[in-house]
């Protein structure tokens, strides 16, 4: 079995994984921190978790919670991580990091975006982007994963191929994304307030949401030029889920059916993404609780505009799914292990 330690397993994402691995078949949850409720069992603060989860939530203390664990997962604030990945790397065991403290290659970028200095910039170059459909190869001998955002998640599968293959251009391109609420953290806050969130519809972060650079960086990499974005999230009153609406000028005439059979053949053999046939559209329901990223691609041919739309769950394959199926790369075993295809319904 694999000691797994969680730090921030008091969270929304720290806690879905934490079930997730509950019932993984060689994880055994060997830390489970928590800020607050150290002293307390997992089952006091999650209910949902009693007779699945018995371990005591523990303060943390990085070199004991890296010395009995060989696998960590951080699921902190932002910053956070990055003394957990110090001690990792001395310690040579493995990190994966839901935050985003080492998904952007450029430590001044992710200062300036983060507002927060970079105190383990060097670990940062031998990070990993954990997105297991782009990068499996590199995140299989990765010390650090850099699990990638919720948003960017629906944002880089639904345009990989369509930038891969230089069917758009770059400098169309406008993202549109609707999140649940669970997407800001367990903690209180006015944003995230009942009677705040509920029976509205709300923009937030325009022009200056801090997942644009992410973004940026990944489908630079994937046009094989810089690509700059307009990036809008919204907050819908639902608890989880993300709907991302994409909207390119495409460079050269294709139908609907055409761009769909690419996307089917870019993503054959990629169980969790999940390319719609034509007709069929993305719902955050339909991935709920799975670790899927539904996609559909429909051609505008009077504008000349593509409209690729995706769907996760963002506590899953936007969190702890996706943290899940990297460490089932890490560990070689078959990327499912542990996770769903089909989540709730209704
Ligand atoms: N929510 C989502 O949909 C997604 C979240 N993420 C990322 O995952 C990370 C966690 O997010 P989320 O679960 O939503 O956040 P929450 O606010 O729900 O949880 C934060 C966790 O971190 C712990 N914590 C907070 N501050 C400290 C600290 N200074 N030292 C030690 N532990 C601390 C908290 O402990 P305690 O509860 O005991 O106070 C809690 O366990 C963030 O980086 C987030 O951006 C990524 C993708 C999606
Ligand atoms: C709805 C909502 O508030 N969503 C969060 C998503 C952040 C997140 O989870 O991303 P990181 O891992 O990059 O911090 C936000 O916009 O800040």
């Amino acid at each position: 079995m694999i000691k797994v330690g969680i730090v921030g397993a008091t969270g929304y994402a720290g806690a879905e994984l934490v079930r997730l691995l509950s019932r993984h078949p060689k994880a055994e949850l060997t830390v489970l921190t928590s800020q607050s409720y150290a002293g307390k069992t997992m089952w006091e603060v999650f209910p949902h978790l009693y007779g699945v989860v018995d371990n005591t939530l523990e303060a943390l203390n990085v070199p004991e919670l890296v010395s009995r664990c060989d696998v960590v997962f951080t699921a902190l604030p932002h910053g956070h991580a990055m003394p957990v990945g110090q001690e990792v790397m001395r310690r040579g065991k493995r990190l994966i990091d839901l935050g985003a403290d080492f998904r952007l290659k450029d430590v001044d970028i992710y200062q300036s975006w983060y507002k927060t200095e970079h105190t383990a910039s060097v670990l940062v170059a031998s990070a990993v982007y954990g997105l297991p459909e782009l990068y499996r190869l590199e995140i299989k001998d990765s010390v650090i994963v850099a699990n990638p955002g919720c948003y960017p998640t629906s944002a880089i599968l639904g345009l990989a191929p369509l930038l891969t293959d230089k069917l758009i251009d770059p400098e169309t391109l406008i993202i549109d994304s609707k999140s649940g609420v669970s997407g800001a953290g367990r903690g209180l806050s006015l944003k995230t307030h009942f009677s705040e969130t509920t029976n509205n519809f709300q923009a937030y972060g325009v022009a200056t949401h801090r997942h644009t650079p992410e973004i940026e960086q990944e489908l630079s990499l994937l046009a094989g030029m810089p690509v700059t974005i307009n990036f809008t999230p919204h907050l819908t009153p639902m608890i989880r889920g993300i709907l991302s609406t994409m909207y390119a000028k495409l460079t050269r005439n294709i139908t609907t059916e055409e761009l769909t059979e690419r996307y089917k053949e870019f993503y054959q053999g990629e169980r969790f993404v999940r390319v719609l046939p034509v007709g069929m559209l993305p719902q955050t329901k339909a991935v709920a609780g799975s670790n899927c990223c539904d996609i559909a691609v429909s051609v505008d041919p009077r504008t000349k505009r593509v409209i690729v739309i995706s769907a996760i769950d963002n506590l899953i394959k936007g969190a702890a799914g996706q943290a899940v199926q990297n460490l089932n790369v890490i560990l070689g075993l078959p990327e499912d292990t542990g996770l769903d295809f089909a989540g709730m319904y209704p």
